[in-house]
């Protein structure tokens, strides 16, 4: 008998790997778009599943962003149910709100993946993000210059979401759906050469496309730079990279990313820690309660930290002040971070989600902006702060 191929080995390995400390009887859950790579995963699944005593489903989300979406969502759900995944759902979304699209699909996304797991009991929702994913992540945290938390990619694990993959390549997952005879949903917007965007759904390994065109005039291939940028680094950043480092230099930014993470997880921990010890727990006054609590933190306890802590100190401080995951920059956290090392009685400073940071008697306040200056909550008896330290 013949044996499964390396590629299908190691995505089984892969998987098993992954969910090798549920329980028996556990049900784990494949976000499967009918790409390659999360068709591999289904498939590695459906394998792993049955030899171990788990139990698997699927889901696949219709952003319907493109013509012929659901179509592409029927038969990737098809697929899924073909290779033993019960029960598998197809969920339509609404794709709107802030940051662009490709954000708002994200989020349309996962709230629905949160949402089937929650319902379905899923012990795990796997991913079928790779290593190429994984190096393209890394470049694009370099080109932000966001810092080390960003060059780490994708976690393996976070919460119940669980990538077995990102030790495979693409042409792994492409194997594995061969060798399973699936045929894999090329997304027109991933930058494939060649590839119309308003053609519709492109199926790989001489499947029958499943949608006619939208534009039956026959619209000219989607230039590169008006794919997402995403896309643009898998297309046309990676293969300059690779033909001018060497062909490892995905490997190679992957390994950047698993480096960086053990030092980023490190160092919020510290920070965390920092954080906390910098907090200063003010009495409740008596006017009515602020939507969200305002952040006081003790300027000198802060000053003596090293620089690397106290800039993520600020930015957690931030955060939990009230600005938006994402919206801080480093020109903001440099702001902060001037009114604690470089106090020169400076005014204070904004910050996204309508906060304003300001610093008097040894203290540093974060509060919305139309809160009431806190002069008039600091005890009395706290001594002036010179304006020069
Ligand atoms: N429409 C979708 N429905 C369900 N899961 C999805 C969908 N789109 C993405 N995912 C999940 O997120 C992972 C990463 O998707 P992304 O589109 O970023 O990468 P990809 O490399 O193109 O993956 P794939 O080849 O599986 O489409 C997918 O492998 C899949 O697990």
């Amino acid at each position: 008998m013949v044996g499964p191929r390396p590629a299908e080995a190691a995505a089984r390995r892969a998987v098993r790997s992954a969910v090798h400390d549920l329980g028996p009887g556990a049900f784990v859950l494949v976000a499967c778009s009918g790409g390659a790579d999360s068709l591999a995963l289904a498939a590695a699944t459906a394998f792993v599943a049955s030899r171990d005593g788990l139990r698997a489903g699927a889901v696949v989300v219709d952003h319907g962003l493109q013509h012929g979406s659901a179509e592409v969502a029927a038969v990737a759900a098809a697929q899924c149910s073909a290779l033993g995944l019960d029960p598998v759902e197809v969920r339509r979304v609404e794709v709107t709100g802030a940051g662009g699209l490709e954000a708002a699909a994200r989020r349309a996304r996962y709230a629905v993946l949160d949402d089937v797991a929650h319902r379905t009991g899923a012990a795990a929702v796997l991913l079928g993000h790779t290593l190429d994913d994984q190096a393209e992540s890394v470049l694009l945290g370099l080109a932000r210059g966001s810092g080390a938390r960003s060059l780490a990619g994708m976690a393996a694990v976070r919460g119940t979401y669980r990538r077995p993959f990102l030790g495979l390549r693409r042409t792994d997952t492409e194997d594995v759906c061969t060798a399973n005879g699936l045929a894999w949903w090329t997304d027109p917007t991933n930058g494939a050469p060649d590839v119309a965007p308003s053609q519709g759904p492109v199926r790989s390994q001489g499947a029958t496309p499943v949608a006619s065109a939208a534009d039956p005039g026959g619209p000219a291939t989607l230039p590169a730079v008006a794919l997402p940028l995403r896309s643009q680094v898998r297309a046309r950043v990676l293969p300059v990279l690779e033909d001018v480092l060497g062909p490892g230099v995905a490997v190679t930014l992957a390994r950047t990313a698993d480096l960086l993470r053990e030092d980023a997880d490190l160092l919020d921990e510290l920070a965390g820690r920092l954080l906390d010890d910098a907090r200063v727990v003010e009495p409740a006054d008596a006017g009515p309660r602020p939507r969200v609590a305002p952040v006081v933190l003790d300027t000198e306890v802060l000053r003596s930290a090293p620089a690397a802590l106290r800039r993520r100190a600020l930015r957690r401080a931030a955060a939990e002040a009230g600005s938006p995951a994402g919206s801080l920059f480093a020109s903001h956290v440099a702001a902060l971070d001037a009114m604690i090392t470089d106090w020169r009685g400076q005014g204070p400073a904004h910050l996204p989600g309508d906060l304003r940071a300001l610093r008097t008697r040894g203290r540093l306040f974060l509060r919305p902006a139309r809160t009431p200056s806190p002069e008039r909550t600091v005890p009395a008896e706290t001594p002036a702060e010179p304006a020069q330290e």
